[in-house]
């Protein structure tokens, strides 16, 4: 049973949806995109479980593949992206980590054929090295399947992967995806998100990282270690909160507890609890707000993001929630789509001087799985890394692969490491993803044969039988698109994605819905002021930074000072609780909205 009238969306997204409760909730099936006769878009060798291209694979080896077209070294002599900025492959890959999380299992190699697994079709799908690799040891390569669903509601004959985490855009990287975990991250009693040594990320004992004693970031989401920029934009959301927290506080006249009774049991939310909630709410508003009208941009290109509707309005509401949206990822947005930002990832993570001249160089592969880069001599290095996250460009959104992430991706501190391109190429089998050609028809758009692919036609031939099997990440990647965004399938389907997920949320932050909605007056004062230049400004202190994060500034000169930055009024948010601190059960019809109405004055 789903309260109509919560004011806060529940941790693991369950209740989203009234009418369809477990819709983008934590730990329920990925969905497929539908052609357009209502089938879904899946392709099993057998129809229902064996992996695109059958096993042993008629299609190339992945790293056969990947070598063959995506080497660092093949590519343009400058791959640096002229306008977006590092920032723009960080927060992409913090985002991905807000909505995807397939489950996967490890801990066993596919290759051993003493393995009980080995000759398991449903677990290990392996591939080759090839003779002439220069950087692995020719023959098998391990690879574990993305197991199966086995339960859960709707699951359909072909095979599907659980996402762990919620379809939704709740800012679970912080938060979490359910009430266990926001209880571990939050400090106990207070309304203050758990902070380490000198405010920096809060480590926990285990997780596989290299530094610090065998202790990793604690986080909303555990793959926080994957890379240090991931790491930091973790730290930039944990300290706004405890920022935008800190100052409701200091603007709320309440000293109450509310309680209540529901379903029989018995409830009270402290002051704190309704200053961390409130909190909560704005900080999901900010990520959706920069991700819509900020991130997105920088990805897609304008036609795209108006033929989806995917700017927030100007001002005022958006009415389009559907509650016939099924807002929950869709297999191939996370096997291809979406993983388009790893080819912006940068060779280098390194650290700019507040001259915006002295550079200390650290490479991306010695630094996996390793939080040193933020957590050194209590976080010393903290602005240098920001600074040049923010200053320094994104490698291009192409087929090319820095060598940090192709031939060494968490080789520290797992060597030899792995091909990022090929695991993706695989995976997409793995998880039955249709080929390139299938996708571009279901975007509108031709088939293409070997020739149309110009340069690296003569490539692809020389691996792939045929144009109908090349794999959708490999080929999307090989399209061009406006301005260096992505390329019209990748458009399609990022496009698509994204939309369900805003008119799929009943929660969404412009929602008119009386029972939690925003003031005109608050929503206003998000869309105007919400940046994240903003947000690294207040939570990292620096002093000048781009005023569009996202993009590169073409010099010193066109930074901006971070006080010039407008902030959101939250003077808007001021709370006054008096009068009677007992809310009523949902069960007796009196909306919590009602109570808030009294609770809330804004000013
Ligand atoms: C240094 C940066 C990054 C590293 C080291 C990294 C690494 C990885 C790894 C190891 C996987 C799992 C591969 C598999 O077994 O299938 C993965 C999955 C994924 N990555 Fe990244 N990634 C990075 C950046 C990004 C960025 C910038 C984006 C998007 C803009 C992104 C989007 C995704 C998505 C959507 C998945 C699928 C997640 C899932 O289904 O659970 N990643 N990444």
């Amino acid at each position: 049973q789903c309260p109509s009238v919560a004011r806060y969306r529940t941790f693991d997204g369950y209740c989203n949806n009234l009418v369809h409760p477990t819709w983008g909730q934590a730990g329920t099936i990925q969905r497929r995109f539908q052609d357009r006769n209502g089938n879904p878009m899946v392709d099993y060798e057998d129809g229902v479980d064996l992996p695109r291209g059958g096993m042993p694979s008629r299609l190339p080896s992945p790293r056969l593949v990947s070598n063959t077209i995506s080497k660092e070294s093949d590519g343009p002599s400058n791959q640096s992206d002229s306008t977006r900025s590092g920032q723009t492959m960080a927060f992409g890959q913090l985002m991905a980590h807000d909505f995807i999380k397939t489950k996967v299992i490890s801990g066993f190699d596919c290759c051993d054929a003493n393995n009980p697994n080995y000759n398991d079709t449903g677990v290990c799908f392996n591939f080759e090295i090839p003779t002439n690799d220069t950087r692995f040891t020719p023959g098998c390569k391990s690879f574990i399947r993305a197991p199966k669903a086995t339960s859960g509601s709707n699951l359909p004959a072909y095979r599907e992967n659980l996402n762990l985490i919620t379809s939704f855009i709740d800012a679970g990287f912080l938060y979490g995806s359910s009430n266990a975990e926001v209880e571990a991250l939050r400090e106990n009693g207070t309304y203050l998100m758990k902070t380490g040594t000198n405010n920096n990320i809060p480590l926990m004992t285990g997780g596989g990282c290299v530094q610090f004693h065998g202790q990793c970031p604690l986080a909303g989401e555990n793959r926080i270690a994957e890379a240090p920029n991931l790491g930091l934009n973790h730290l930039v959301w944990i300290r706004e909160h405890n920022r935008i927290a800190t100052i409701l506080d200091n603007i709320t006249d309440v000293n109450a507890t509310i309680s209540y009774i529901e379903n029989g049991k018995f409830y009270q939310e402290t002051r704190e609890d309704i200053i961390f909630q409130e909190t909560r709410r704005i900080i999901i508003a900010m990520v959706q707000h920069i991700t819509y009208n900020h991130y997105l941009p920088a990805v897609l290109d304008q036609s795209t993001m108006s033929a989806y509707n995917l700017y927030s309005k100007t001002t005022g509401y958006d009415q389009t929630y559907d509650s016939e949206t099924d807002v929950s990822i869709r297999n191939a947005f996370g096997t291809a789509a979406f993983r388009f930002g790893h080819s912006q990832i940068m060779n280098n993570l390194s650290f700019l001087h507040d001259d915006f001249v002295t550079l200390n160089v650290n490479s991306l592969k010695d630094n996996f799985k390793d939080p040193q880069i933020y957590l050194t001599n209590n976080g010393e290095n903290i602005q240098n890394f920001a600074r040049w996250l923010t200053f320094h460009p994104a490698e291009l959104i192409d087929p090319f692969l820095v060598d940090s992430a192709r031939d060494n991706l968490f080789v520290h501190p797992d060597p030899p490491g792995d091909d990022l391109f090929a695991i993706n190429i695989q995976r997409g089998r793995d998880q039955g993803t249709p080929s390139f050609n299938k996708w571009r028809e279901f975007c509108g758009l031709s088939n293409m044969t070997f020739d149309d692919f110009g340069n690296s036609s003569s490539k692809l031939a020389s691996v792939y039988a045929s144009p109908d099997d090349i794999d959708l990440f490999i080929g999307a990647l090989l399209e061009k698109g406006t301005d260096g965004s992505v390329g019209p399938t990748f458009a399609c389907m990022i496009a698509k994605q994204f939309q369900l997920m805003k008119i799929g949320d009943r929660f969404w932050y412009e929602r008119p819905d009386s029972n939690f909605a925003f003031t005109e007056a608050q929503v206003n004062s998000i869309k105007r002021s919400a940046s994240l230049s903003k947000v690294f400004c207040e939570t990292i202190g620096l002093q000048k930074i781009h005023g569009d994060v996202f993009r590169n500034p073409s010099d010193i000169s066109s930074l901006v000072n971070c006080t010039d930055l407008p902030d959101i009024d939250f003077s808007l948010w001021k709370m006054d609780v008096s009068g009677s601190t007992e809310r009523i059960g949902y069960a007796t019809g009196i909306s919590l909205a009602v109570i808030f109405q009294y609770i809330l004055v804004s000013l």
